[in-house]
């Protein structure tokens, strides 16, 4: 059942793969939406085997910066050849530029510019955040004049502070770029907009005039993203360079306001509503890494003389990674719902907009620190190997971890979140029911089961009984602090400041919030299988997911008396059953992500589980590795332990 097994593999990994108690191709279409895309998946890991050109000349991991952009630039103007979606250089390329221009381009721009972004005739990122300014989008300071003489707009970075700073691709790859912008015309100020900005010749590459552009230097991670800064002094470019399917401006200056107010922002929520798969794939990836690894490593015996055991049969290497499984499946269903929210956004539906970014906003904060989370767990719970670069996690934590601040800093995005949550509780109060269905928020408007709640010890826990577990909390803490709220305006602090003094409580509902729907994706999803061994495993992975966030939770259950102690004891049995009945088939389900070499990029995580011998190989390419002796050696330690040895002999 179990078709990643192939001739030469870890026999500590073949045994494993015989345990398989189900398909793993029909679980890997389940997770990649279909048996299509698994298809195509393979065609391309066939393709990039067989085409050397596209592989790395040596480990990524012992190149400086300098040689990992080069050798991505190489990788990506080659994939251009070979494959449309191209790599890091044009990562912003894909997740904003192109968007932007479908979001906020009208149809005579689309026409012009988007054909040629998809056809790389130039790349692109997104340039909004500056180097004094990222969340409050308000305070930008990058100006764009309107001339209403020549019909162009000048944009000047007025200060230091209005450099743009850290887009992705920004430093030395992105030659058109967007631009976001104060637009002033006529002597106003209408705030943010979009503007379409060559920033580098189309031929040379060289800045244009009046355009200061570099590379930020070196970060936590992702080196081969040029992360950039950008200072413009009088660069013109013409009114319709401005994006102008929302906001418009004619050519005499006067400006026509956009439908919603905060259509500008779409691209930022259709990353945020997208990077929440990408986040699933990063779990993913680091789960298999470290499954694979722990069930080849032997480490210790639980009986003496019975041999050195697989680490994977400790209860707590199972209760580290098991869960980060679970998380990423439940990630990838709860992303399957923001993503189908903006597309009907996408296809008009303007009024979805405050509904798609308050989840989204909620659910990137919440998906990208847990997986930052997991993917440090999957790491440290592989020993020494884990810290090492070969093993992929560093770097992969390091990617990640981004996210928790990139298109939108996680705190800020939690409060967001938490203004949803106060509108509705304000309406709850006032005995308003809700304008229209909204299956996020609707168990708001309802009042917590009279019965307590129903999570009792069983083999086969009916989801429901958590889910309104997690529905209760959520409501206590919104109600809670929107109480709060309340309280301090009433003694006559202003609602801003009385916002501020509640940060941190809004924070934990719109967290619960979040939560609860999460675990309602999860447990809906799982209902579309119809093949009942691979169901059984999704059963038991949700029930994971669930019982472990009850533990991620306990103290907010047991607050009010809904659940009594003895049911988070149940919790945790109900945890540890999981585990138990998840064991056996845990490689197995890791190999079912369907990740290949290539996107694993970990000799810890290989598929053939052949480490020790390619973790040697993969030292031994160490440019340090190429001379026994370091030629400065004897100018420095040499010297200092030779000038010791004369100095003992005195
Ligand atoms: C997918 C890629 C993964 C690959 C990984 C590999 C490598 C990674 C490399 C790069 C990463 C990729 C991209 C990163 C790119 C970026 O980071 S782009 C820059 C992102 N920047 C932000 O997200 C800025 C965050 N700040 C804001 O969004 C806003 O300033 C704010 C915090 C939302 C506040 O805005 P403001 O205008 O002040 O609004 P206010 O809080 O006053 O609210 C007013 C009402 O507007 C509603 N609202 C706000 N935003 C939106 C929105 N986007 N859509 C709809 N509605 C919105 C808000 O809810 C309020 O409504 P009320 O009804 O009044 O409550
Ligand atoms: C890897 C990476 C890639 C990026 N790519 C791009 C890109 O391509 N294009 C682009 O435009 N930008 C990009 N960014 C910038 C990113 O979007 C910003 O860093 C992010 O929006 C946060 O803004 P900031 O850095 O100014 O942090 P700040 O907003 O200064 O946050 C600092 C602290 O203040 C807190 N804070 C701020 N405002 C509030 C508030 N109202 N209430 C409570 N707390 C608050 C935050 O929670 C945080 O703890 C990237 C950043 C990174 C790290």
């Amino acid at each position: 059942m179990n078709s990643y097994i192939k001739p030469g593999d870890n026999p500590l990994l073949t045994e494993e793969r015989k345990k398989c108690q189900f398909s793993t191709d029909i679980l890997a279409a389940f997770y990649h939406e279909n048996a299509q895309k698994i298809k195509r998946r393979h065609e391309i890991y066939q393709y990039y085997l067989e085409n050397k050109e596209l592989h790395d000349p040596e480990p990524t991991e012992f190149m400086d910066r300098y040689h990992r952009l080069e050798n991505a630039e190489r990788k990506v103007s080659l994939l251009k050849k070979h494959v449309k979606k191209a790599g890091s250089p044009l990562g912003l390329h894909y997740t904003m530029m192109i968007p932007t221009i479908l979001n906020n381009a009208d149809d005579e721009q689309k026409a012009e510019w988007l054909p040629k972004a998809q056809n790389l005739e130039f790349i692109g990122t997104y340039a909004q955040t500056e180097l004094g300014h990222g969340t409050n989008l308000r305070f930008l300071e990058t100006t764009a004049t309107y001339d209403p003489k020549t019909q162009e707009f000048i944009l000047n970075s007025p200060t230091t502070s209005a450099a743009k700073w850290w887009p992705g691709n920004l430093g030395k790859s992105s030659n058109r770029i967007i631009v976001v912008a104060r637009l002033i015309s006529n002597g106003k100020d209408y705030g943010p907009h979009s503007f379409f900005v060559p920033i580098r010749d189309p031929i040379t590459h060289k800045s244009l005039p009046g355009v200061t552009v570099g590379d930020i230097g070196p970060k936590f991670g992702i080196p081969t993203v040029d992360n950039g800064f950008l200072l413009l002094n009088n660069v013109r470019i013409p009114r319709r360079n401005m994006f102008m399917k929302n906001a418009k401006l004619n050519p005499d200056g006067t400006y026509i306001s956009p439908k919603h107010a905060k259509l500008a922002y779409g691209t930022m929520v259709y990353v945020r509503a997208v990077m929440i798969r990408t986040m699933s794939h990063m779990l993913g990836l680091a789960s298999t890494i470290s499954i694979r690894y722990s069930a080849i490593r032997k480490q210790g015996e639980i009986e003496a003389g019975k041999g050195e055991v697989k680490v994977l049969e400790y209860q707590t290497q199972q209760y580290r990674l098991l869960p980060q499984v679970a998380r990423a499946w439940a990630f990838e269903f709860a992303g399957r719902y923001t993503r189908k929210l903006y597309a009907q956004f996408l296809g008009g539906d303007v009024d979805v907009l405050p509904a798609l970014h308050g989840v989204s906003s909620g659910l990137k904060a919440v998906v990208t620190h847990q997986t930052a989370q997991g993917i440090e767990q999957c790491r440290m719970a592989c020993g020494g190997h884990g810290y090492s670069e070969a093993s992929g996690l560093p770097q992969l934590f390091a990617t990640a971890v981004a996210g928790c601040t990139y298109e939108g800093e996680n705190m800020v995005m939690l409060l967001q979140s938490a203004r949803q949550l106060v509108k509705i509780a304000s309406d709850v109060r006032k005995n308003q029911k809700p304008t229209k269905q909204n299956p996020v928020t609707d168990y708001l408007y309802k009042t917590s089961a009279a019965t307590k709640c129903k999570i009792d010890q069983t083999t086969d826990p009916d989801p429901s009984s958590v889910i309104e577990a997690f529905e209760h909390v959520a409501r206590r803490l919104t109600f809670a602090a929107f109480d709060k709220l309340e309280q301090l305006k009433q003694r006559g602090i202003s609602a801003e400041n009385a916002w501020v003094q509640c940060g941190v409580d809004l924070r934990r509902a719109a967290t619960a919030h979040t939560r609860t729907f999460i675990a309602r994706q999860f447990s809906n999803g799982i209902l579309e299988m119809r093949d009942l061994p691979v169901q059984a495993v999704l059963k038991d992975l949700l029930q994971l997911y669930l019982f472990y966030e009850v533990l991620e939770c306990d103290g907010d259950l047991l607050y009010d008396g809904y659940v009594i102690g003895q049911q988070i004891e149940y919790s945790k049995n109900n945890v540890y059953e999981a585990l138990r009945r998840l064991r056996p088939n845990a490689v197995s389900i890791v190999d079912s992500f369907d990740f290949n070499d290539r996107e694993l990029n970990s000799v810890l995580g290989r598929r053939d589980g052949n480490v020790y011998e390619n973790m040697l190989e993969w030292a031994k390419s160490s440019p340090l590795n190429k001379h026994d002796v370091m030629p400065f050696h004897h100018k420095y330690l040499g010297k200092m332990m030779e000038d010791a040895r004369q100095q003992s002999k005195l």
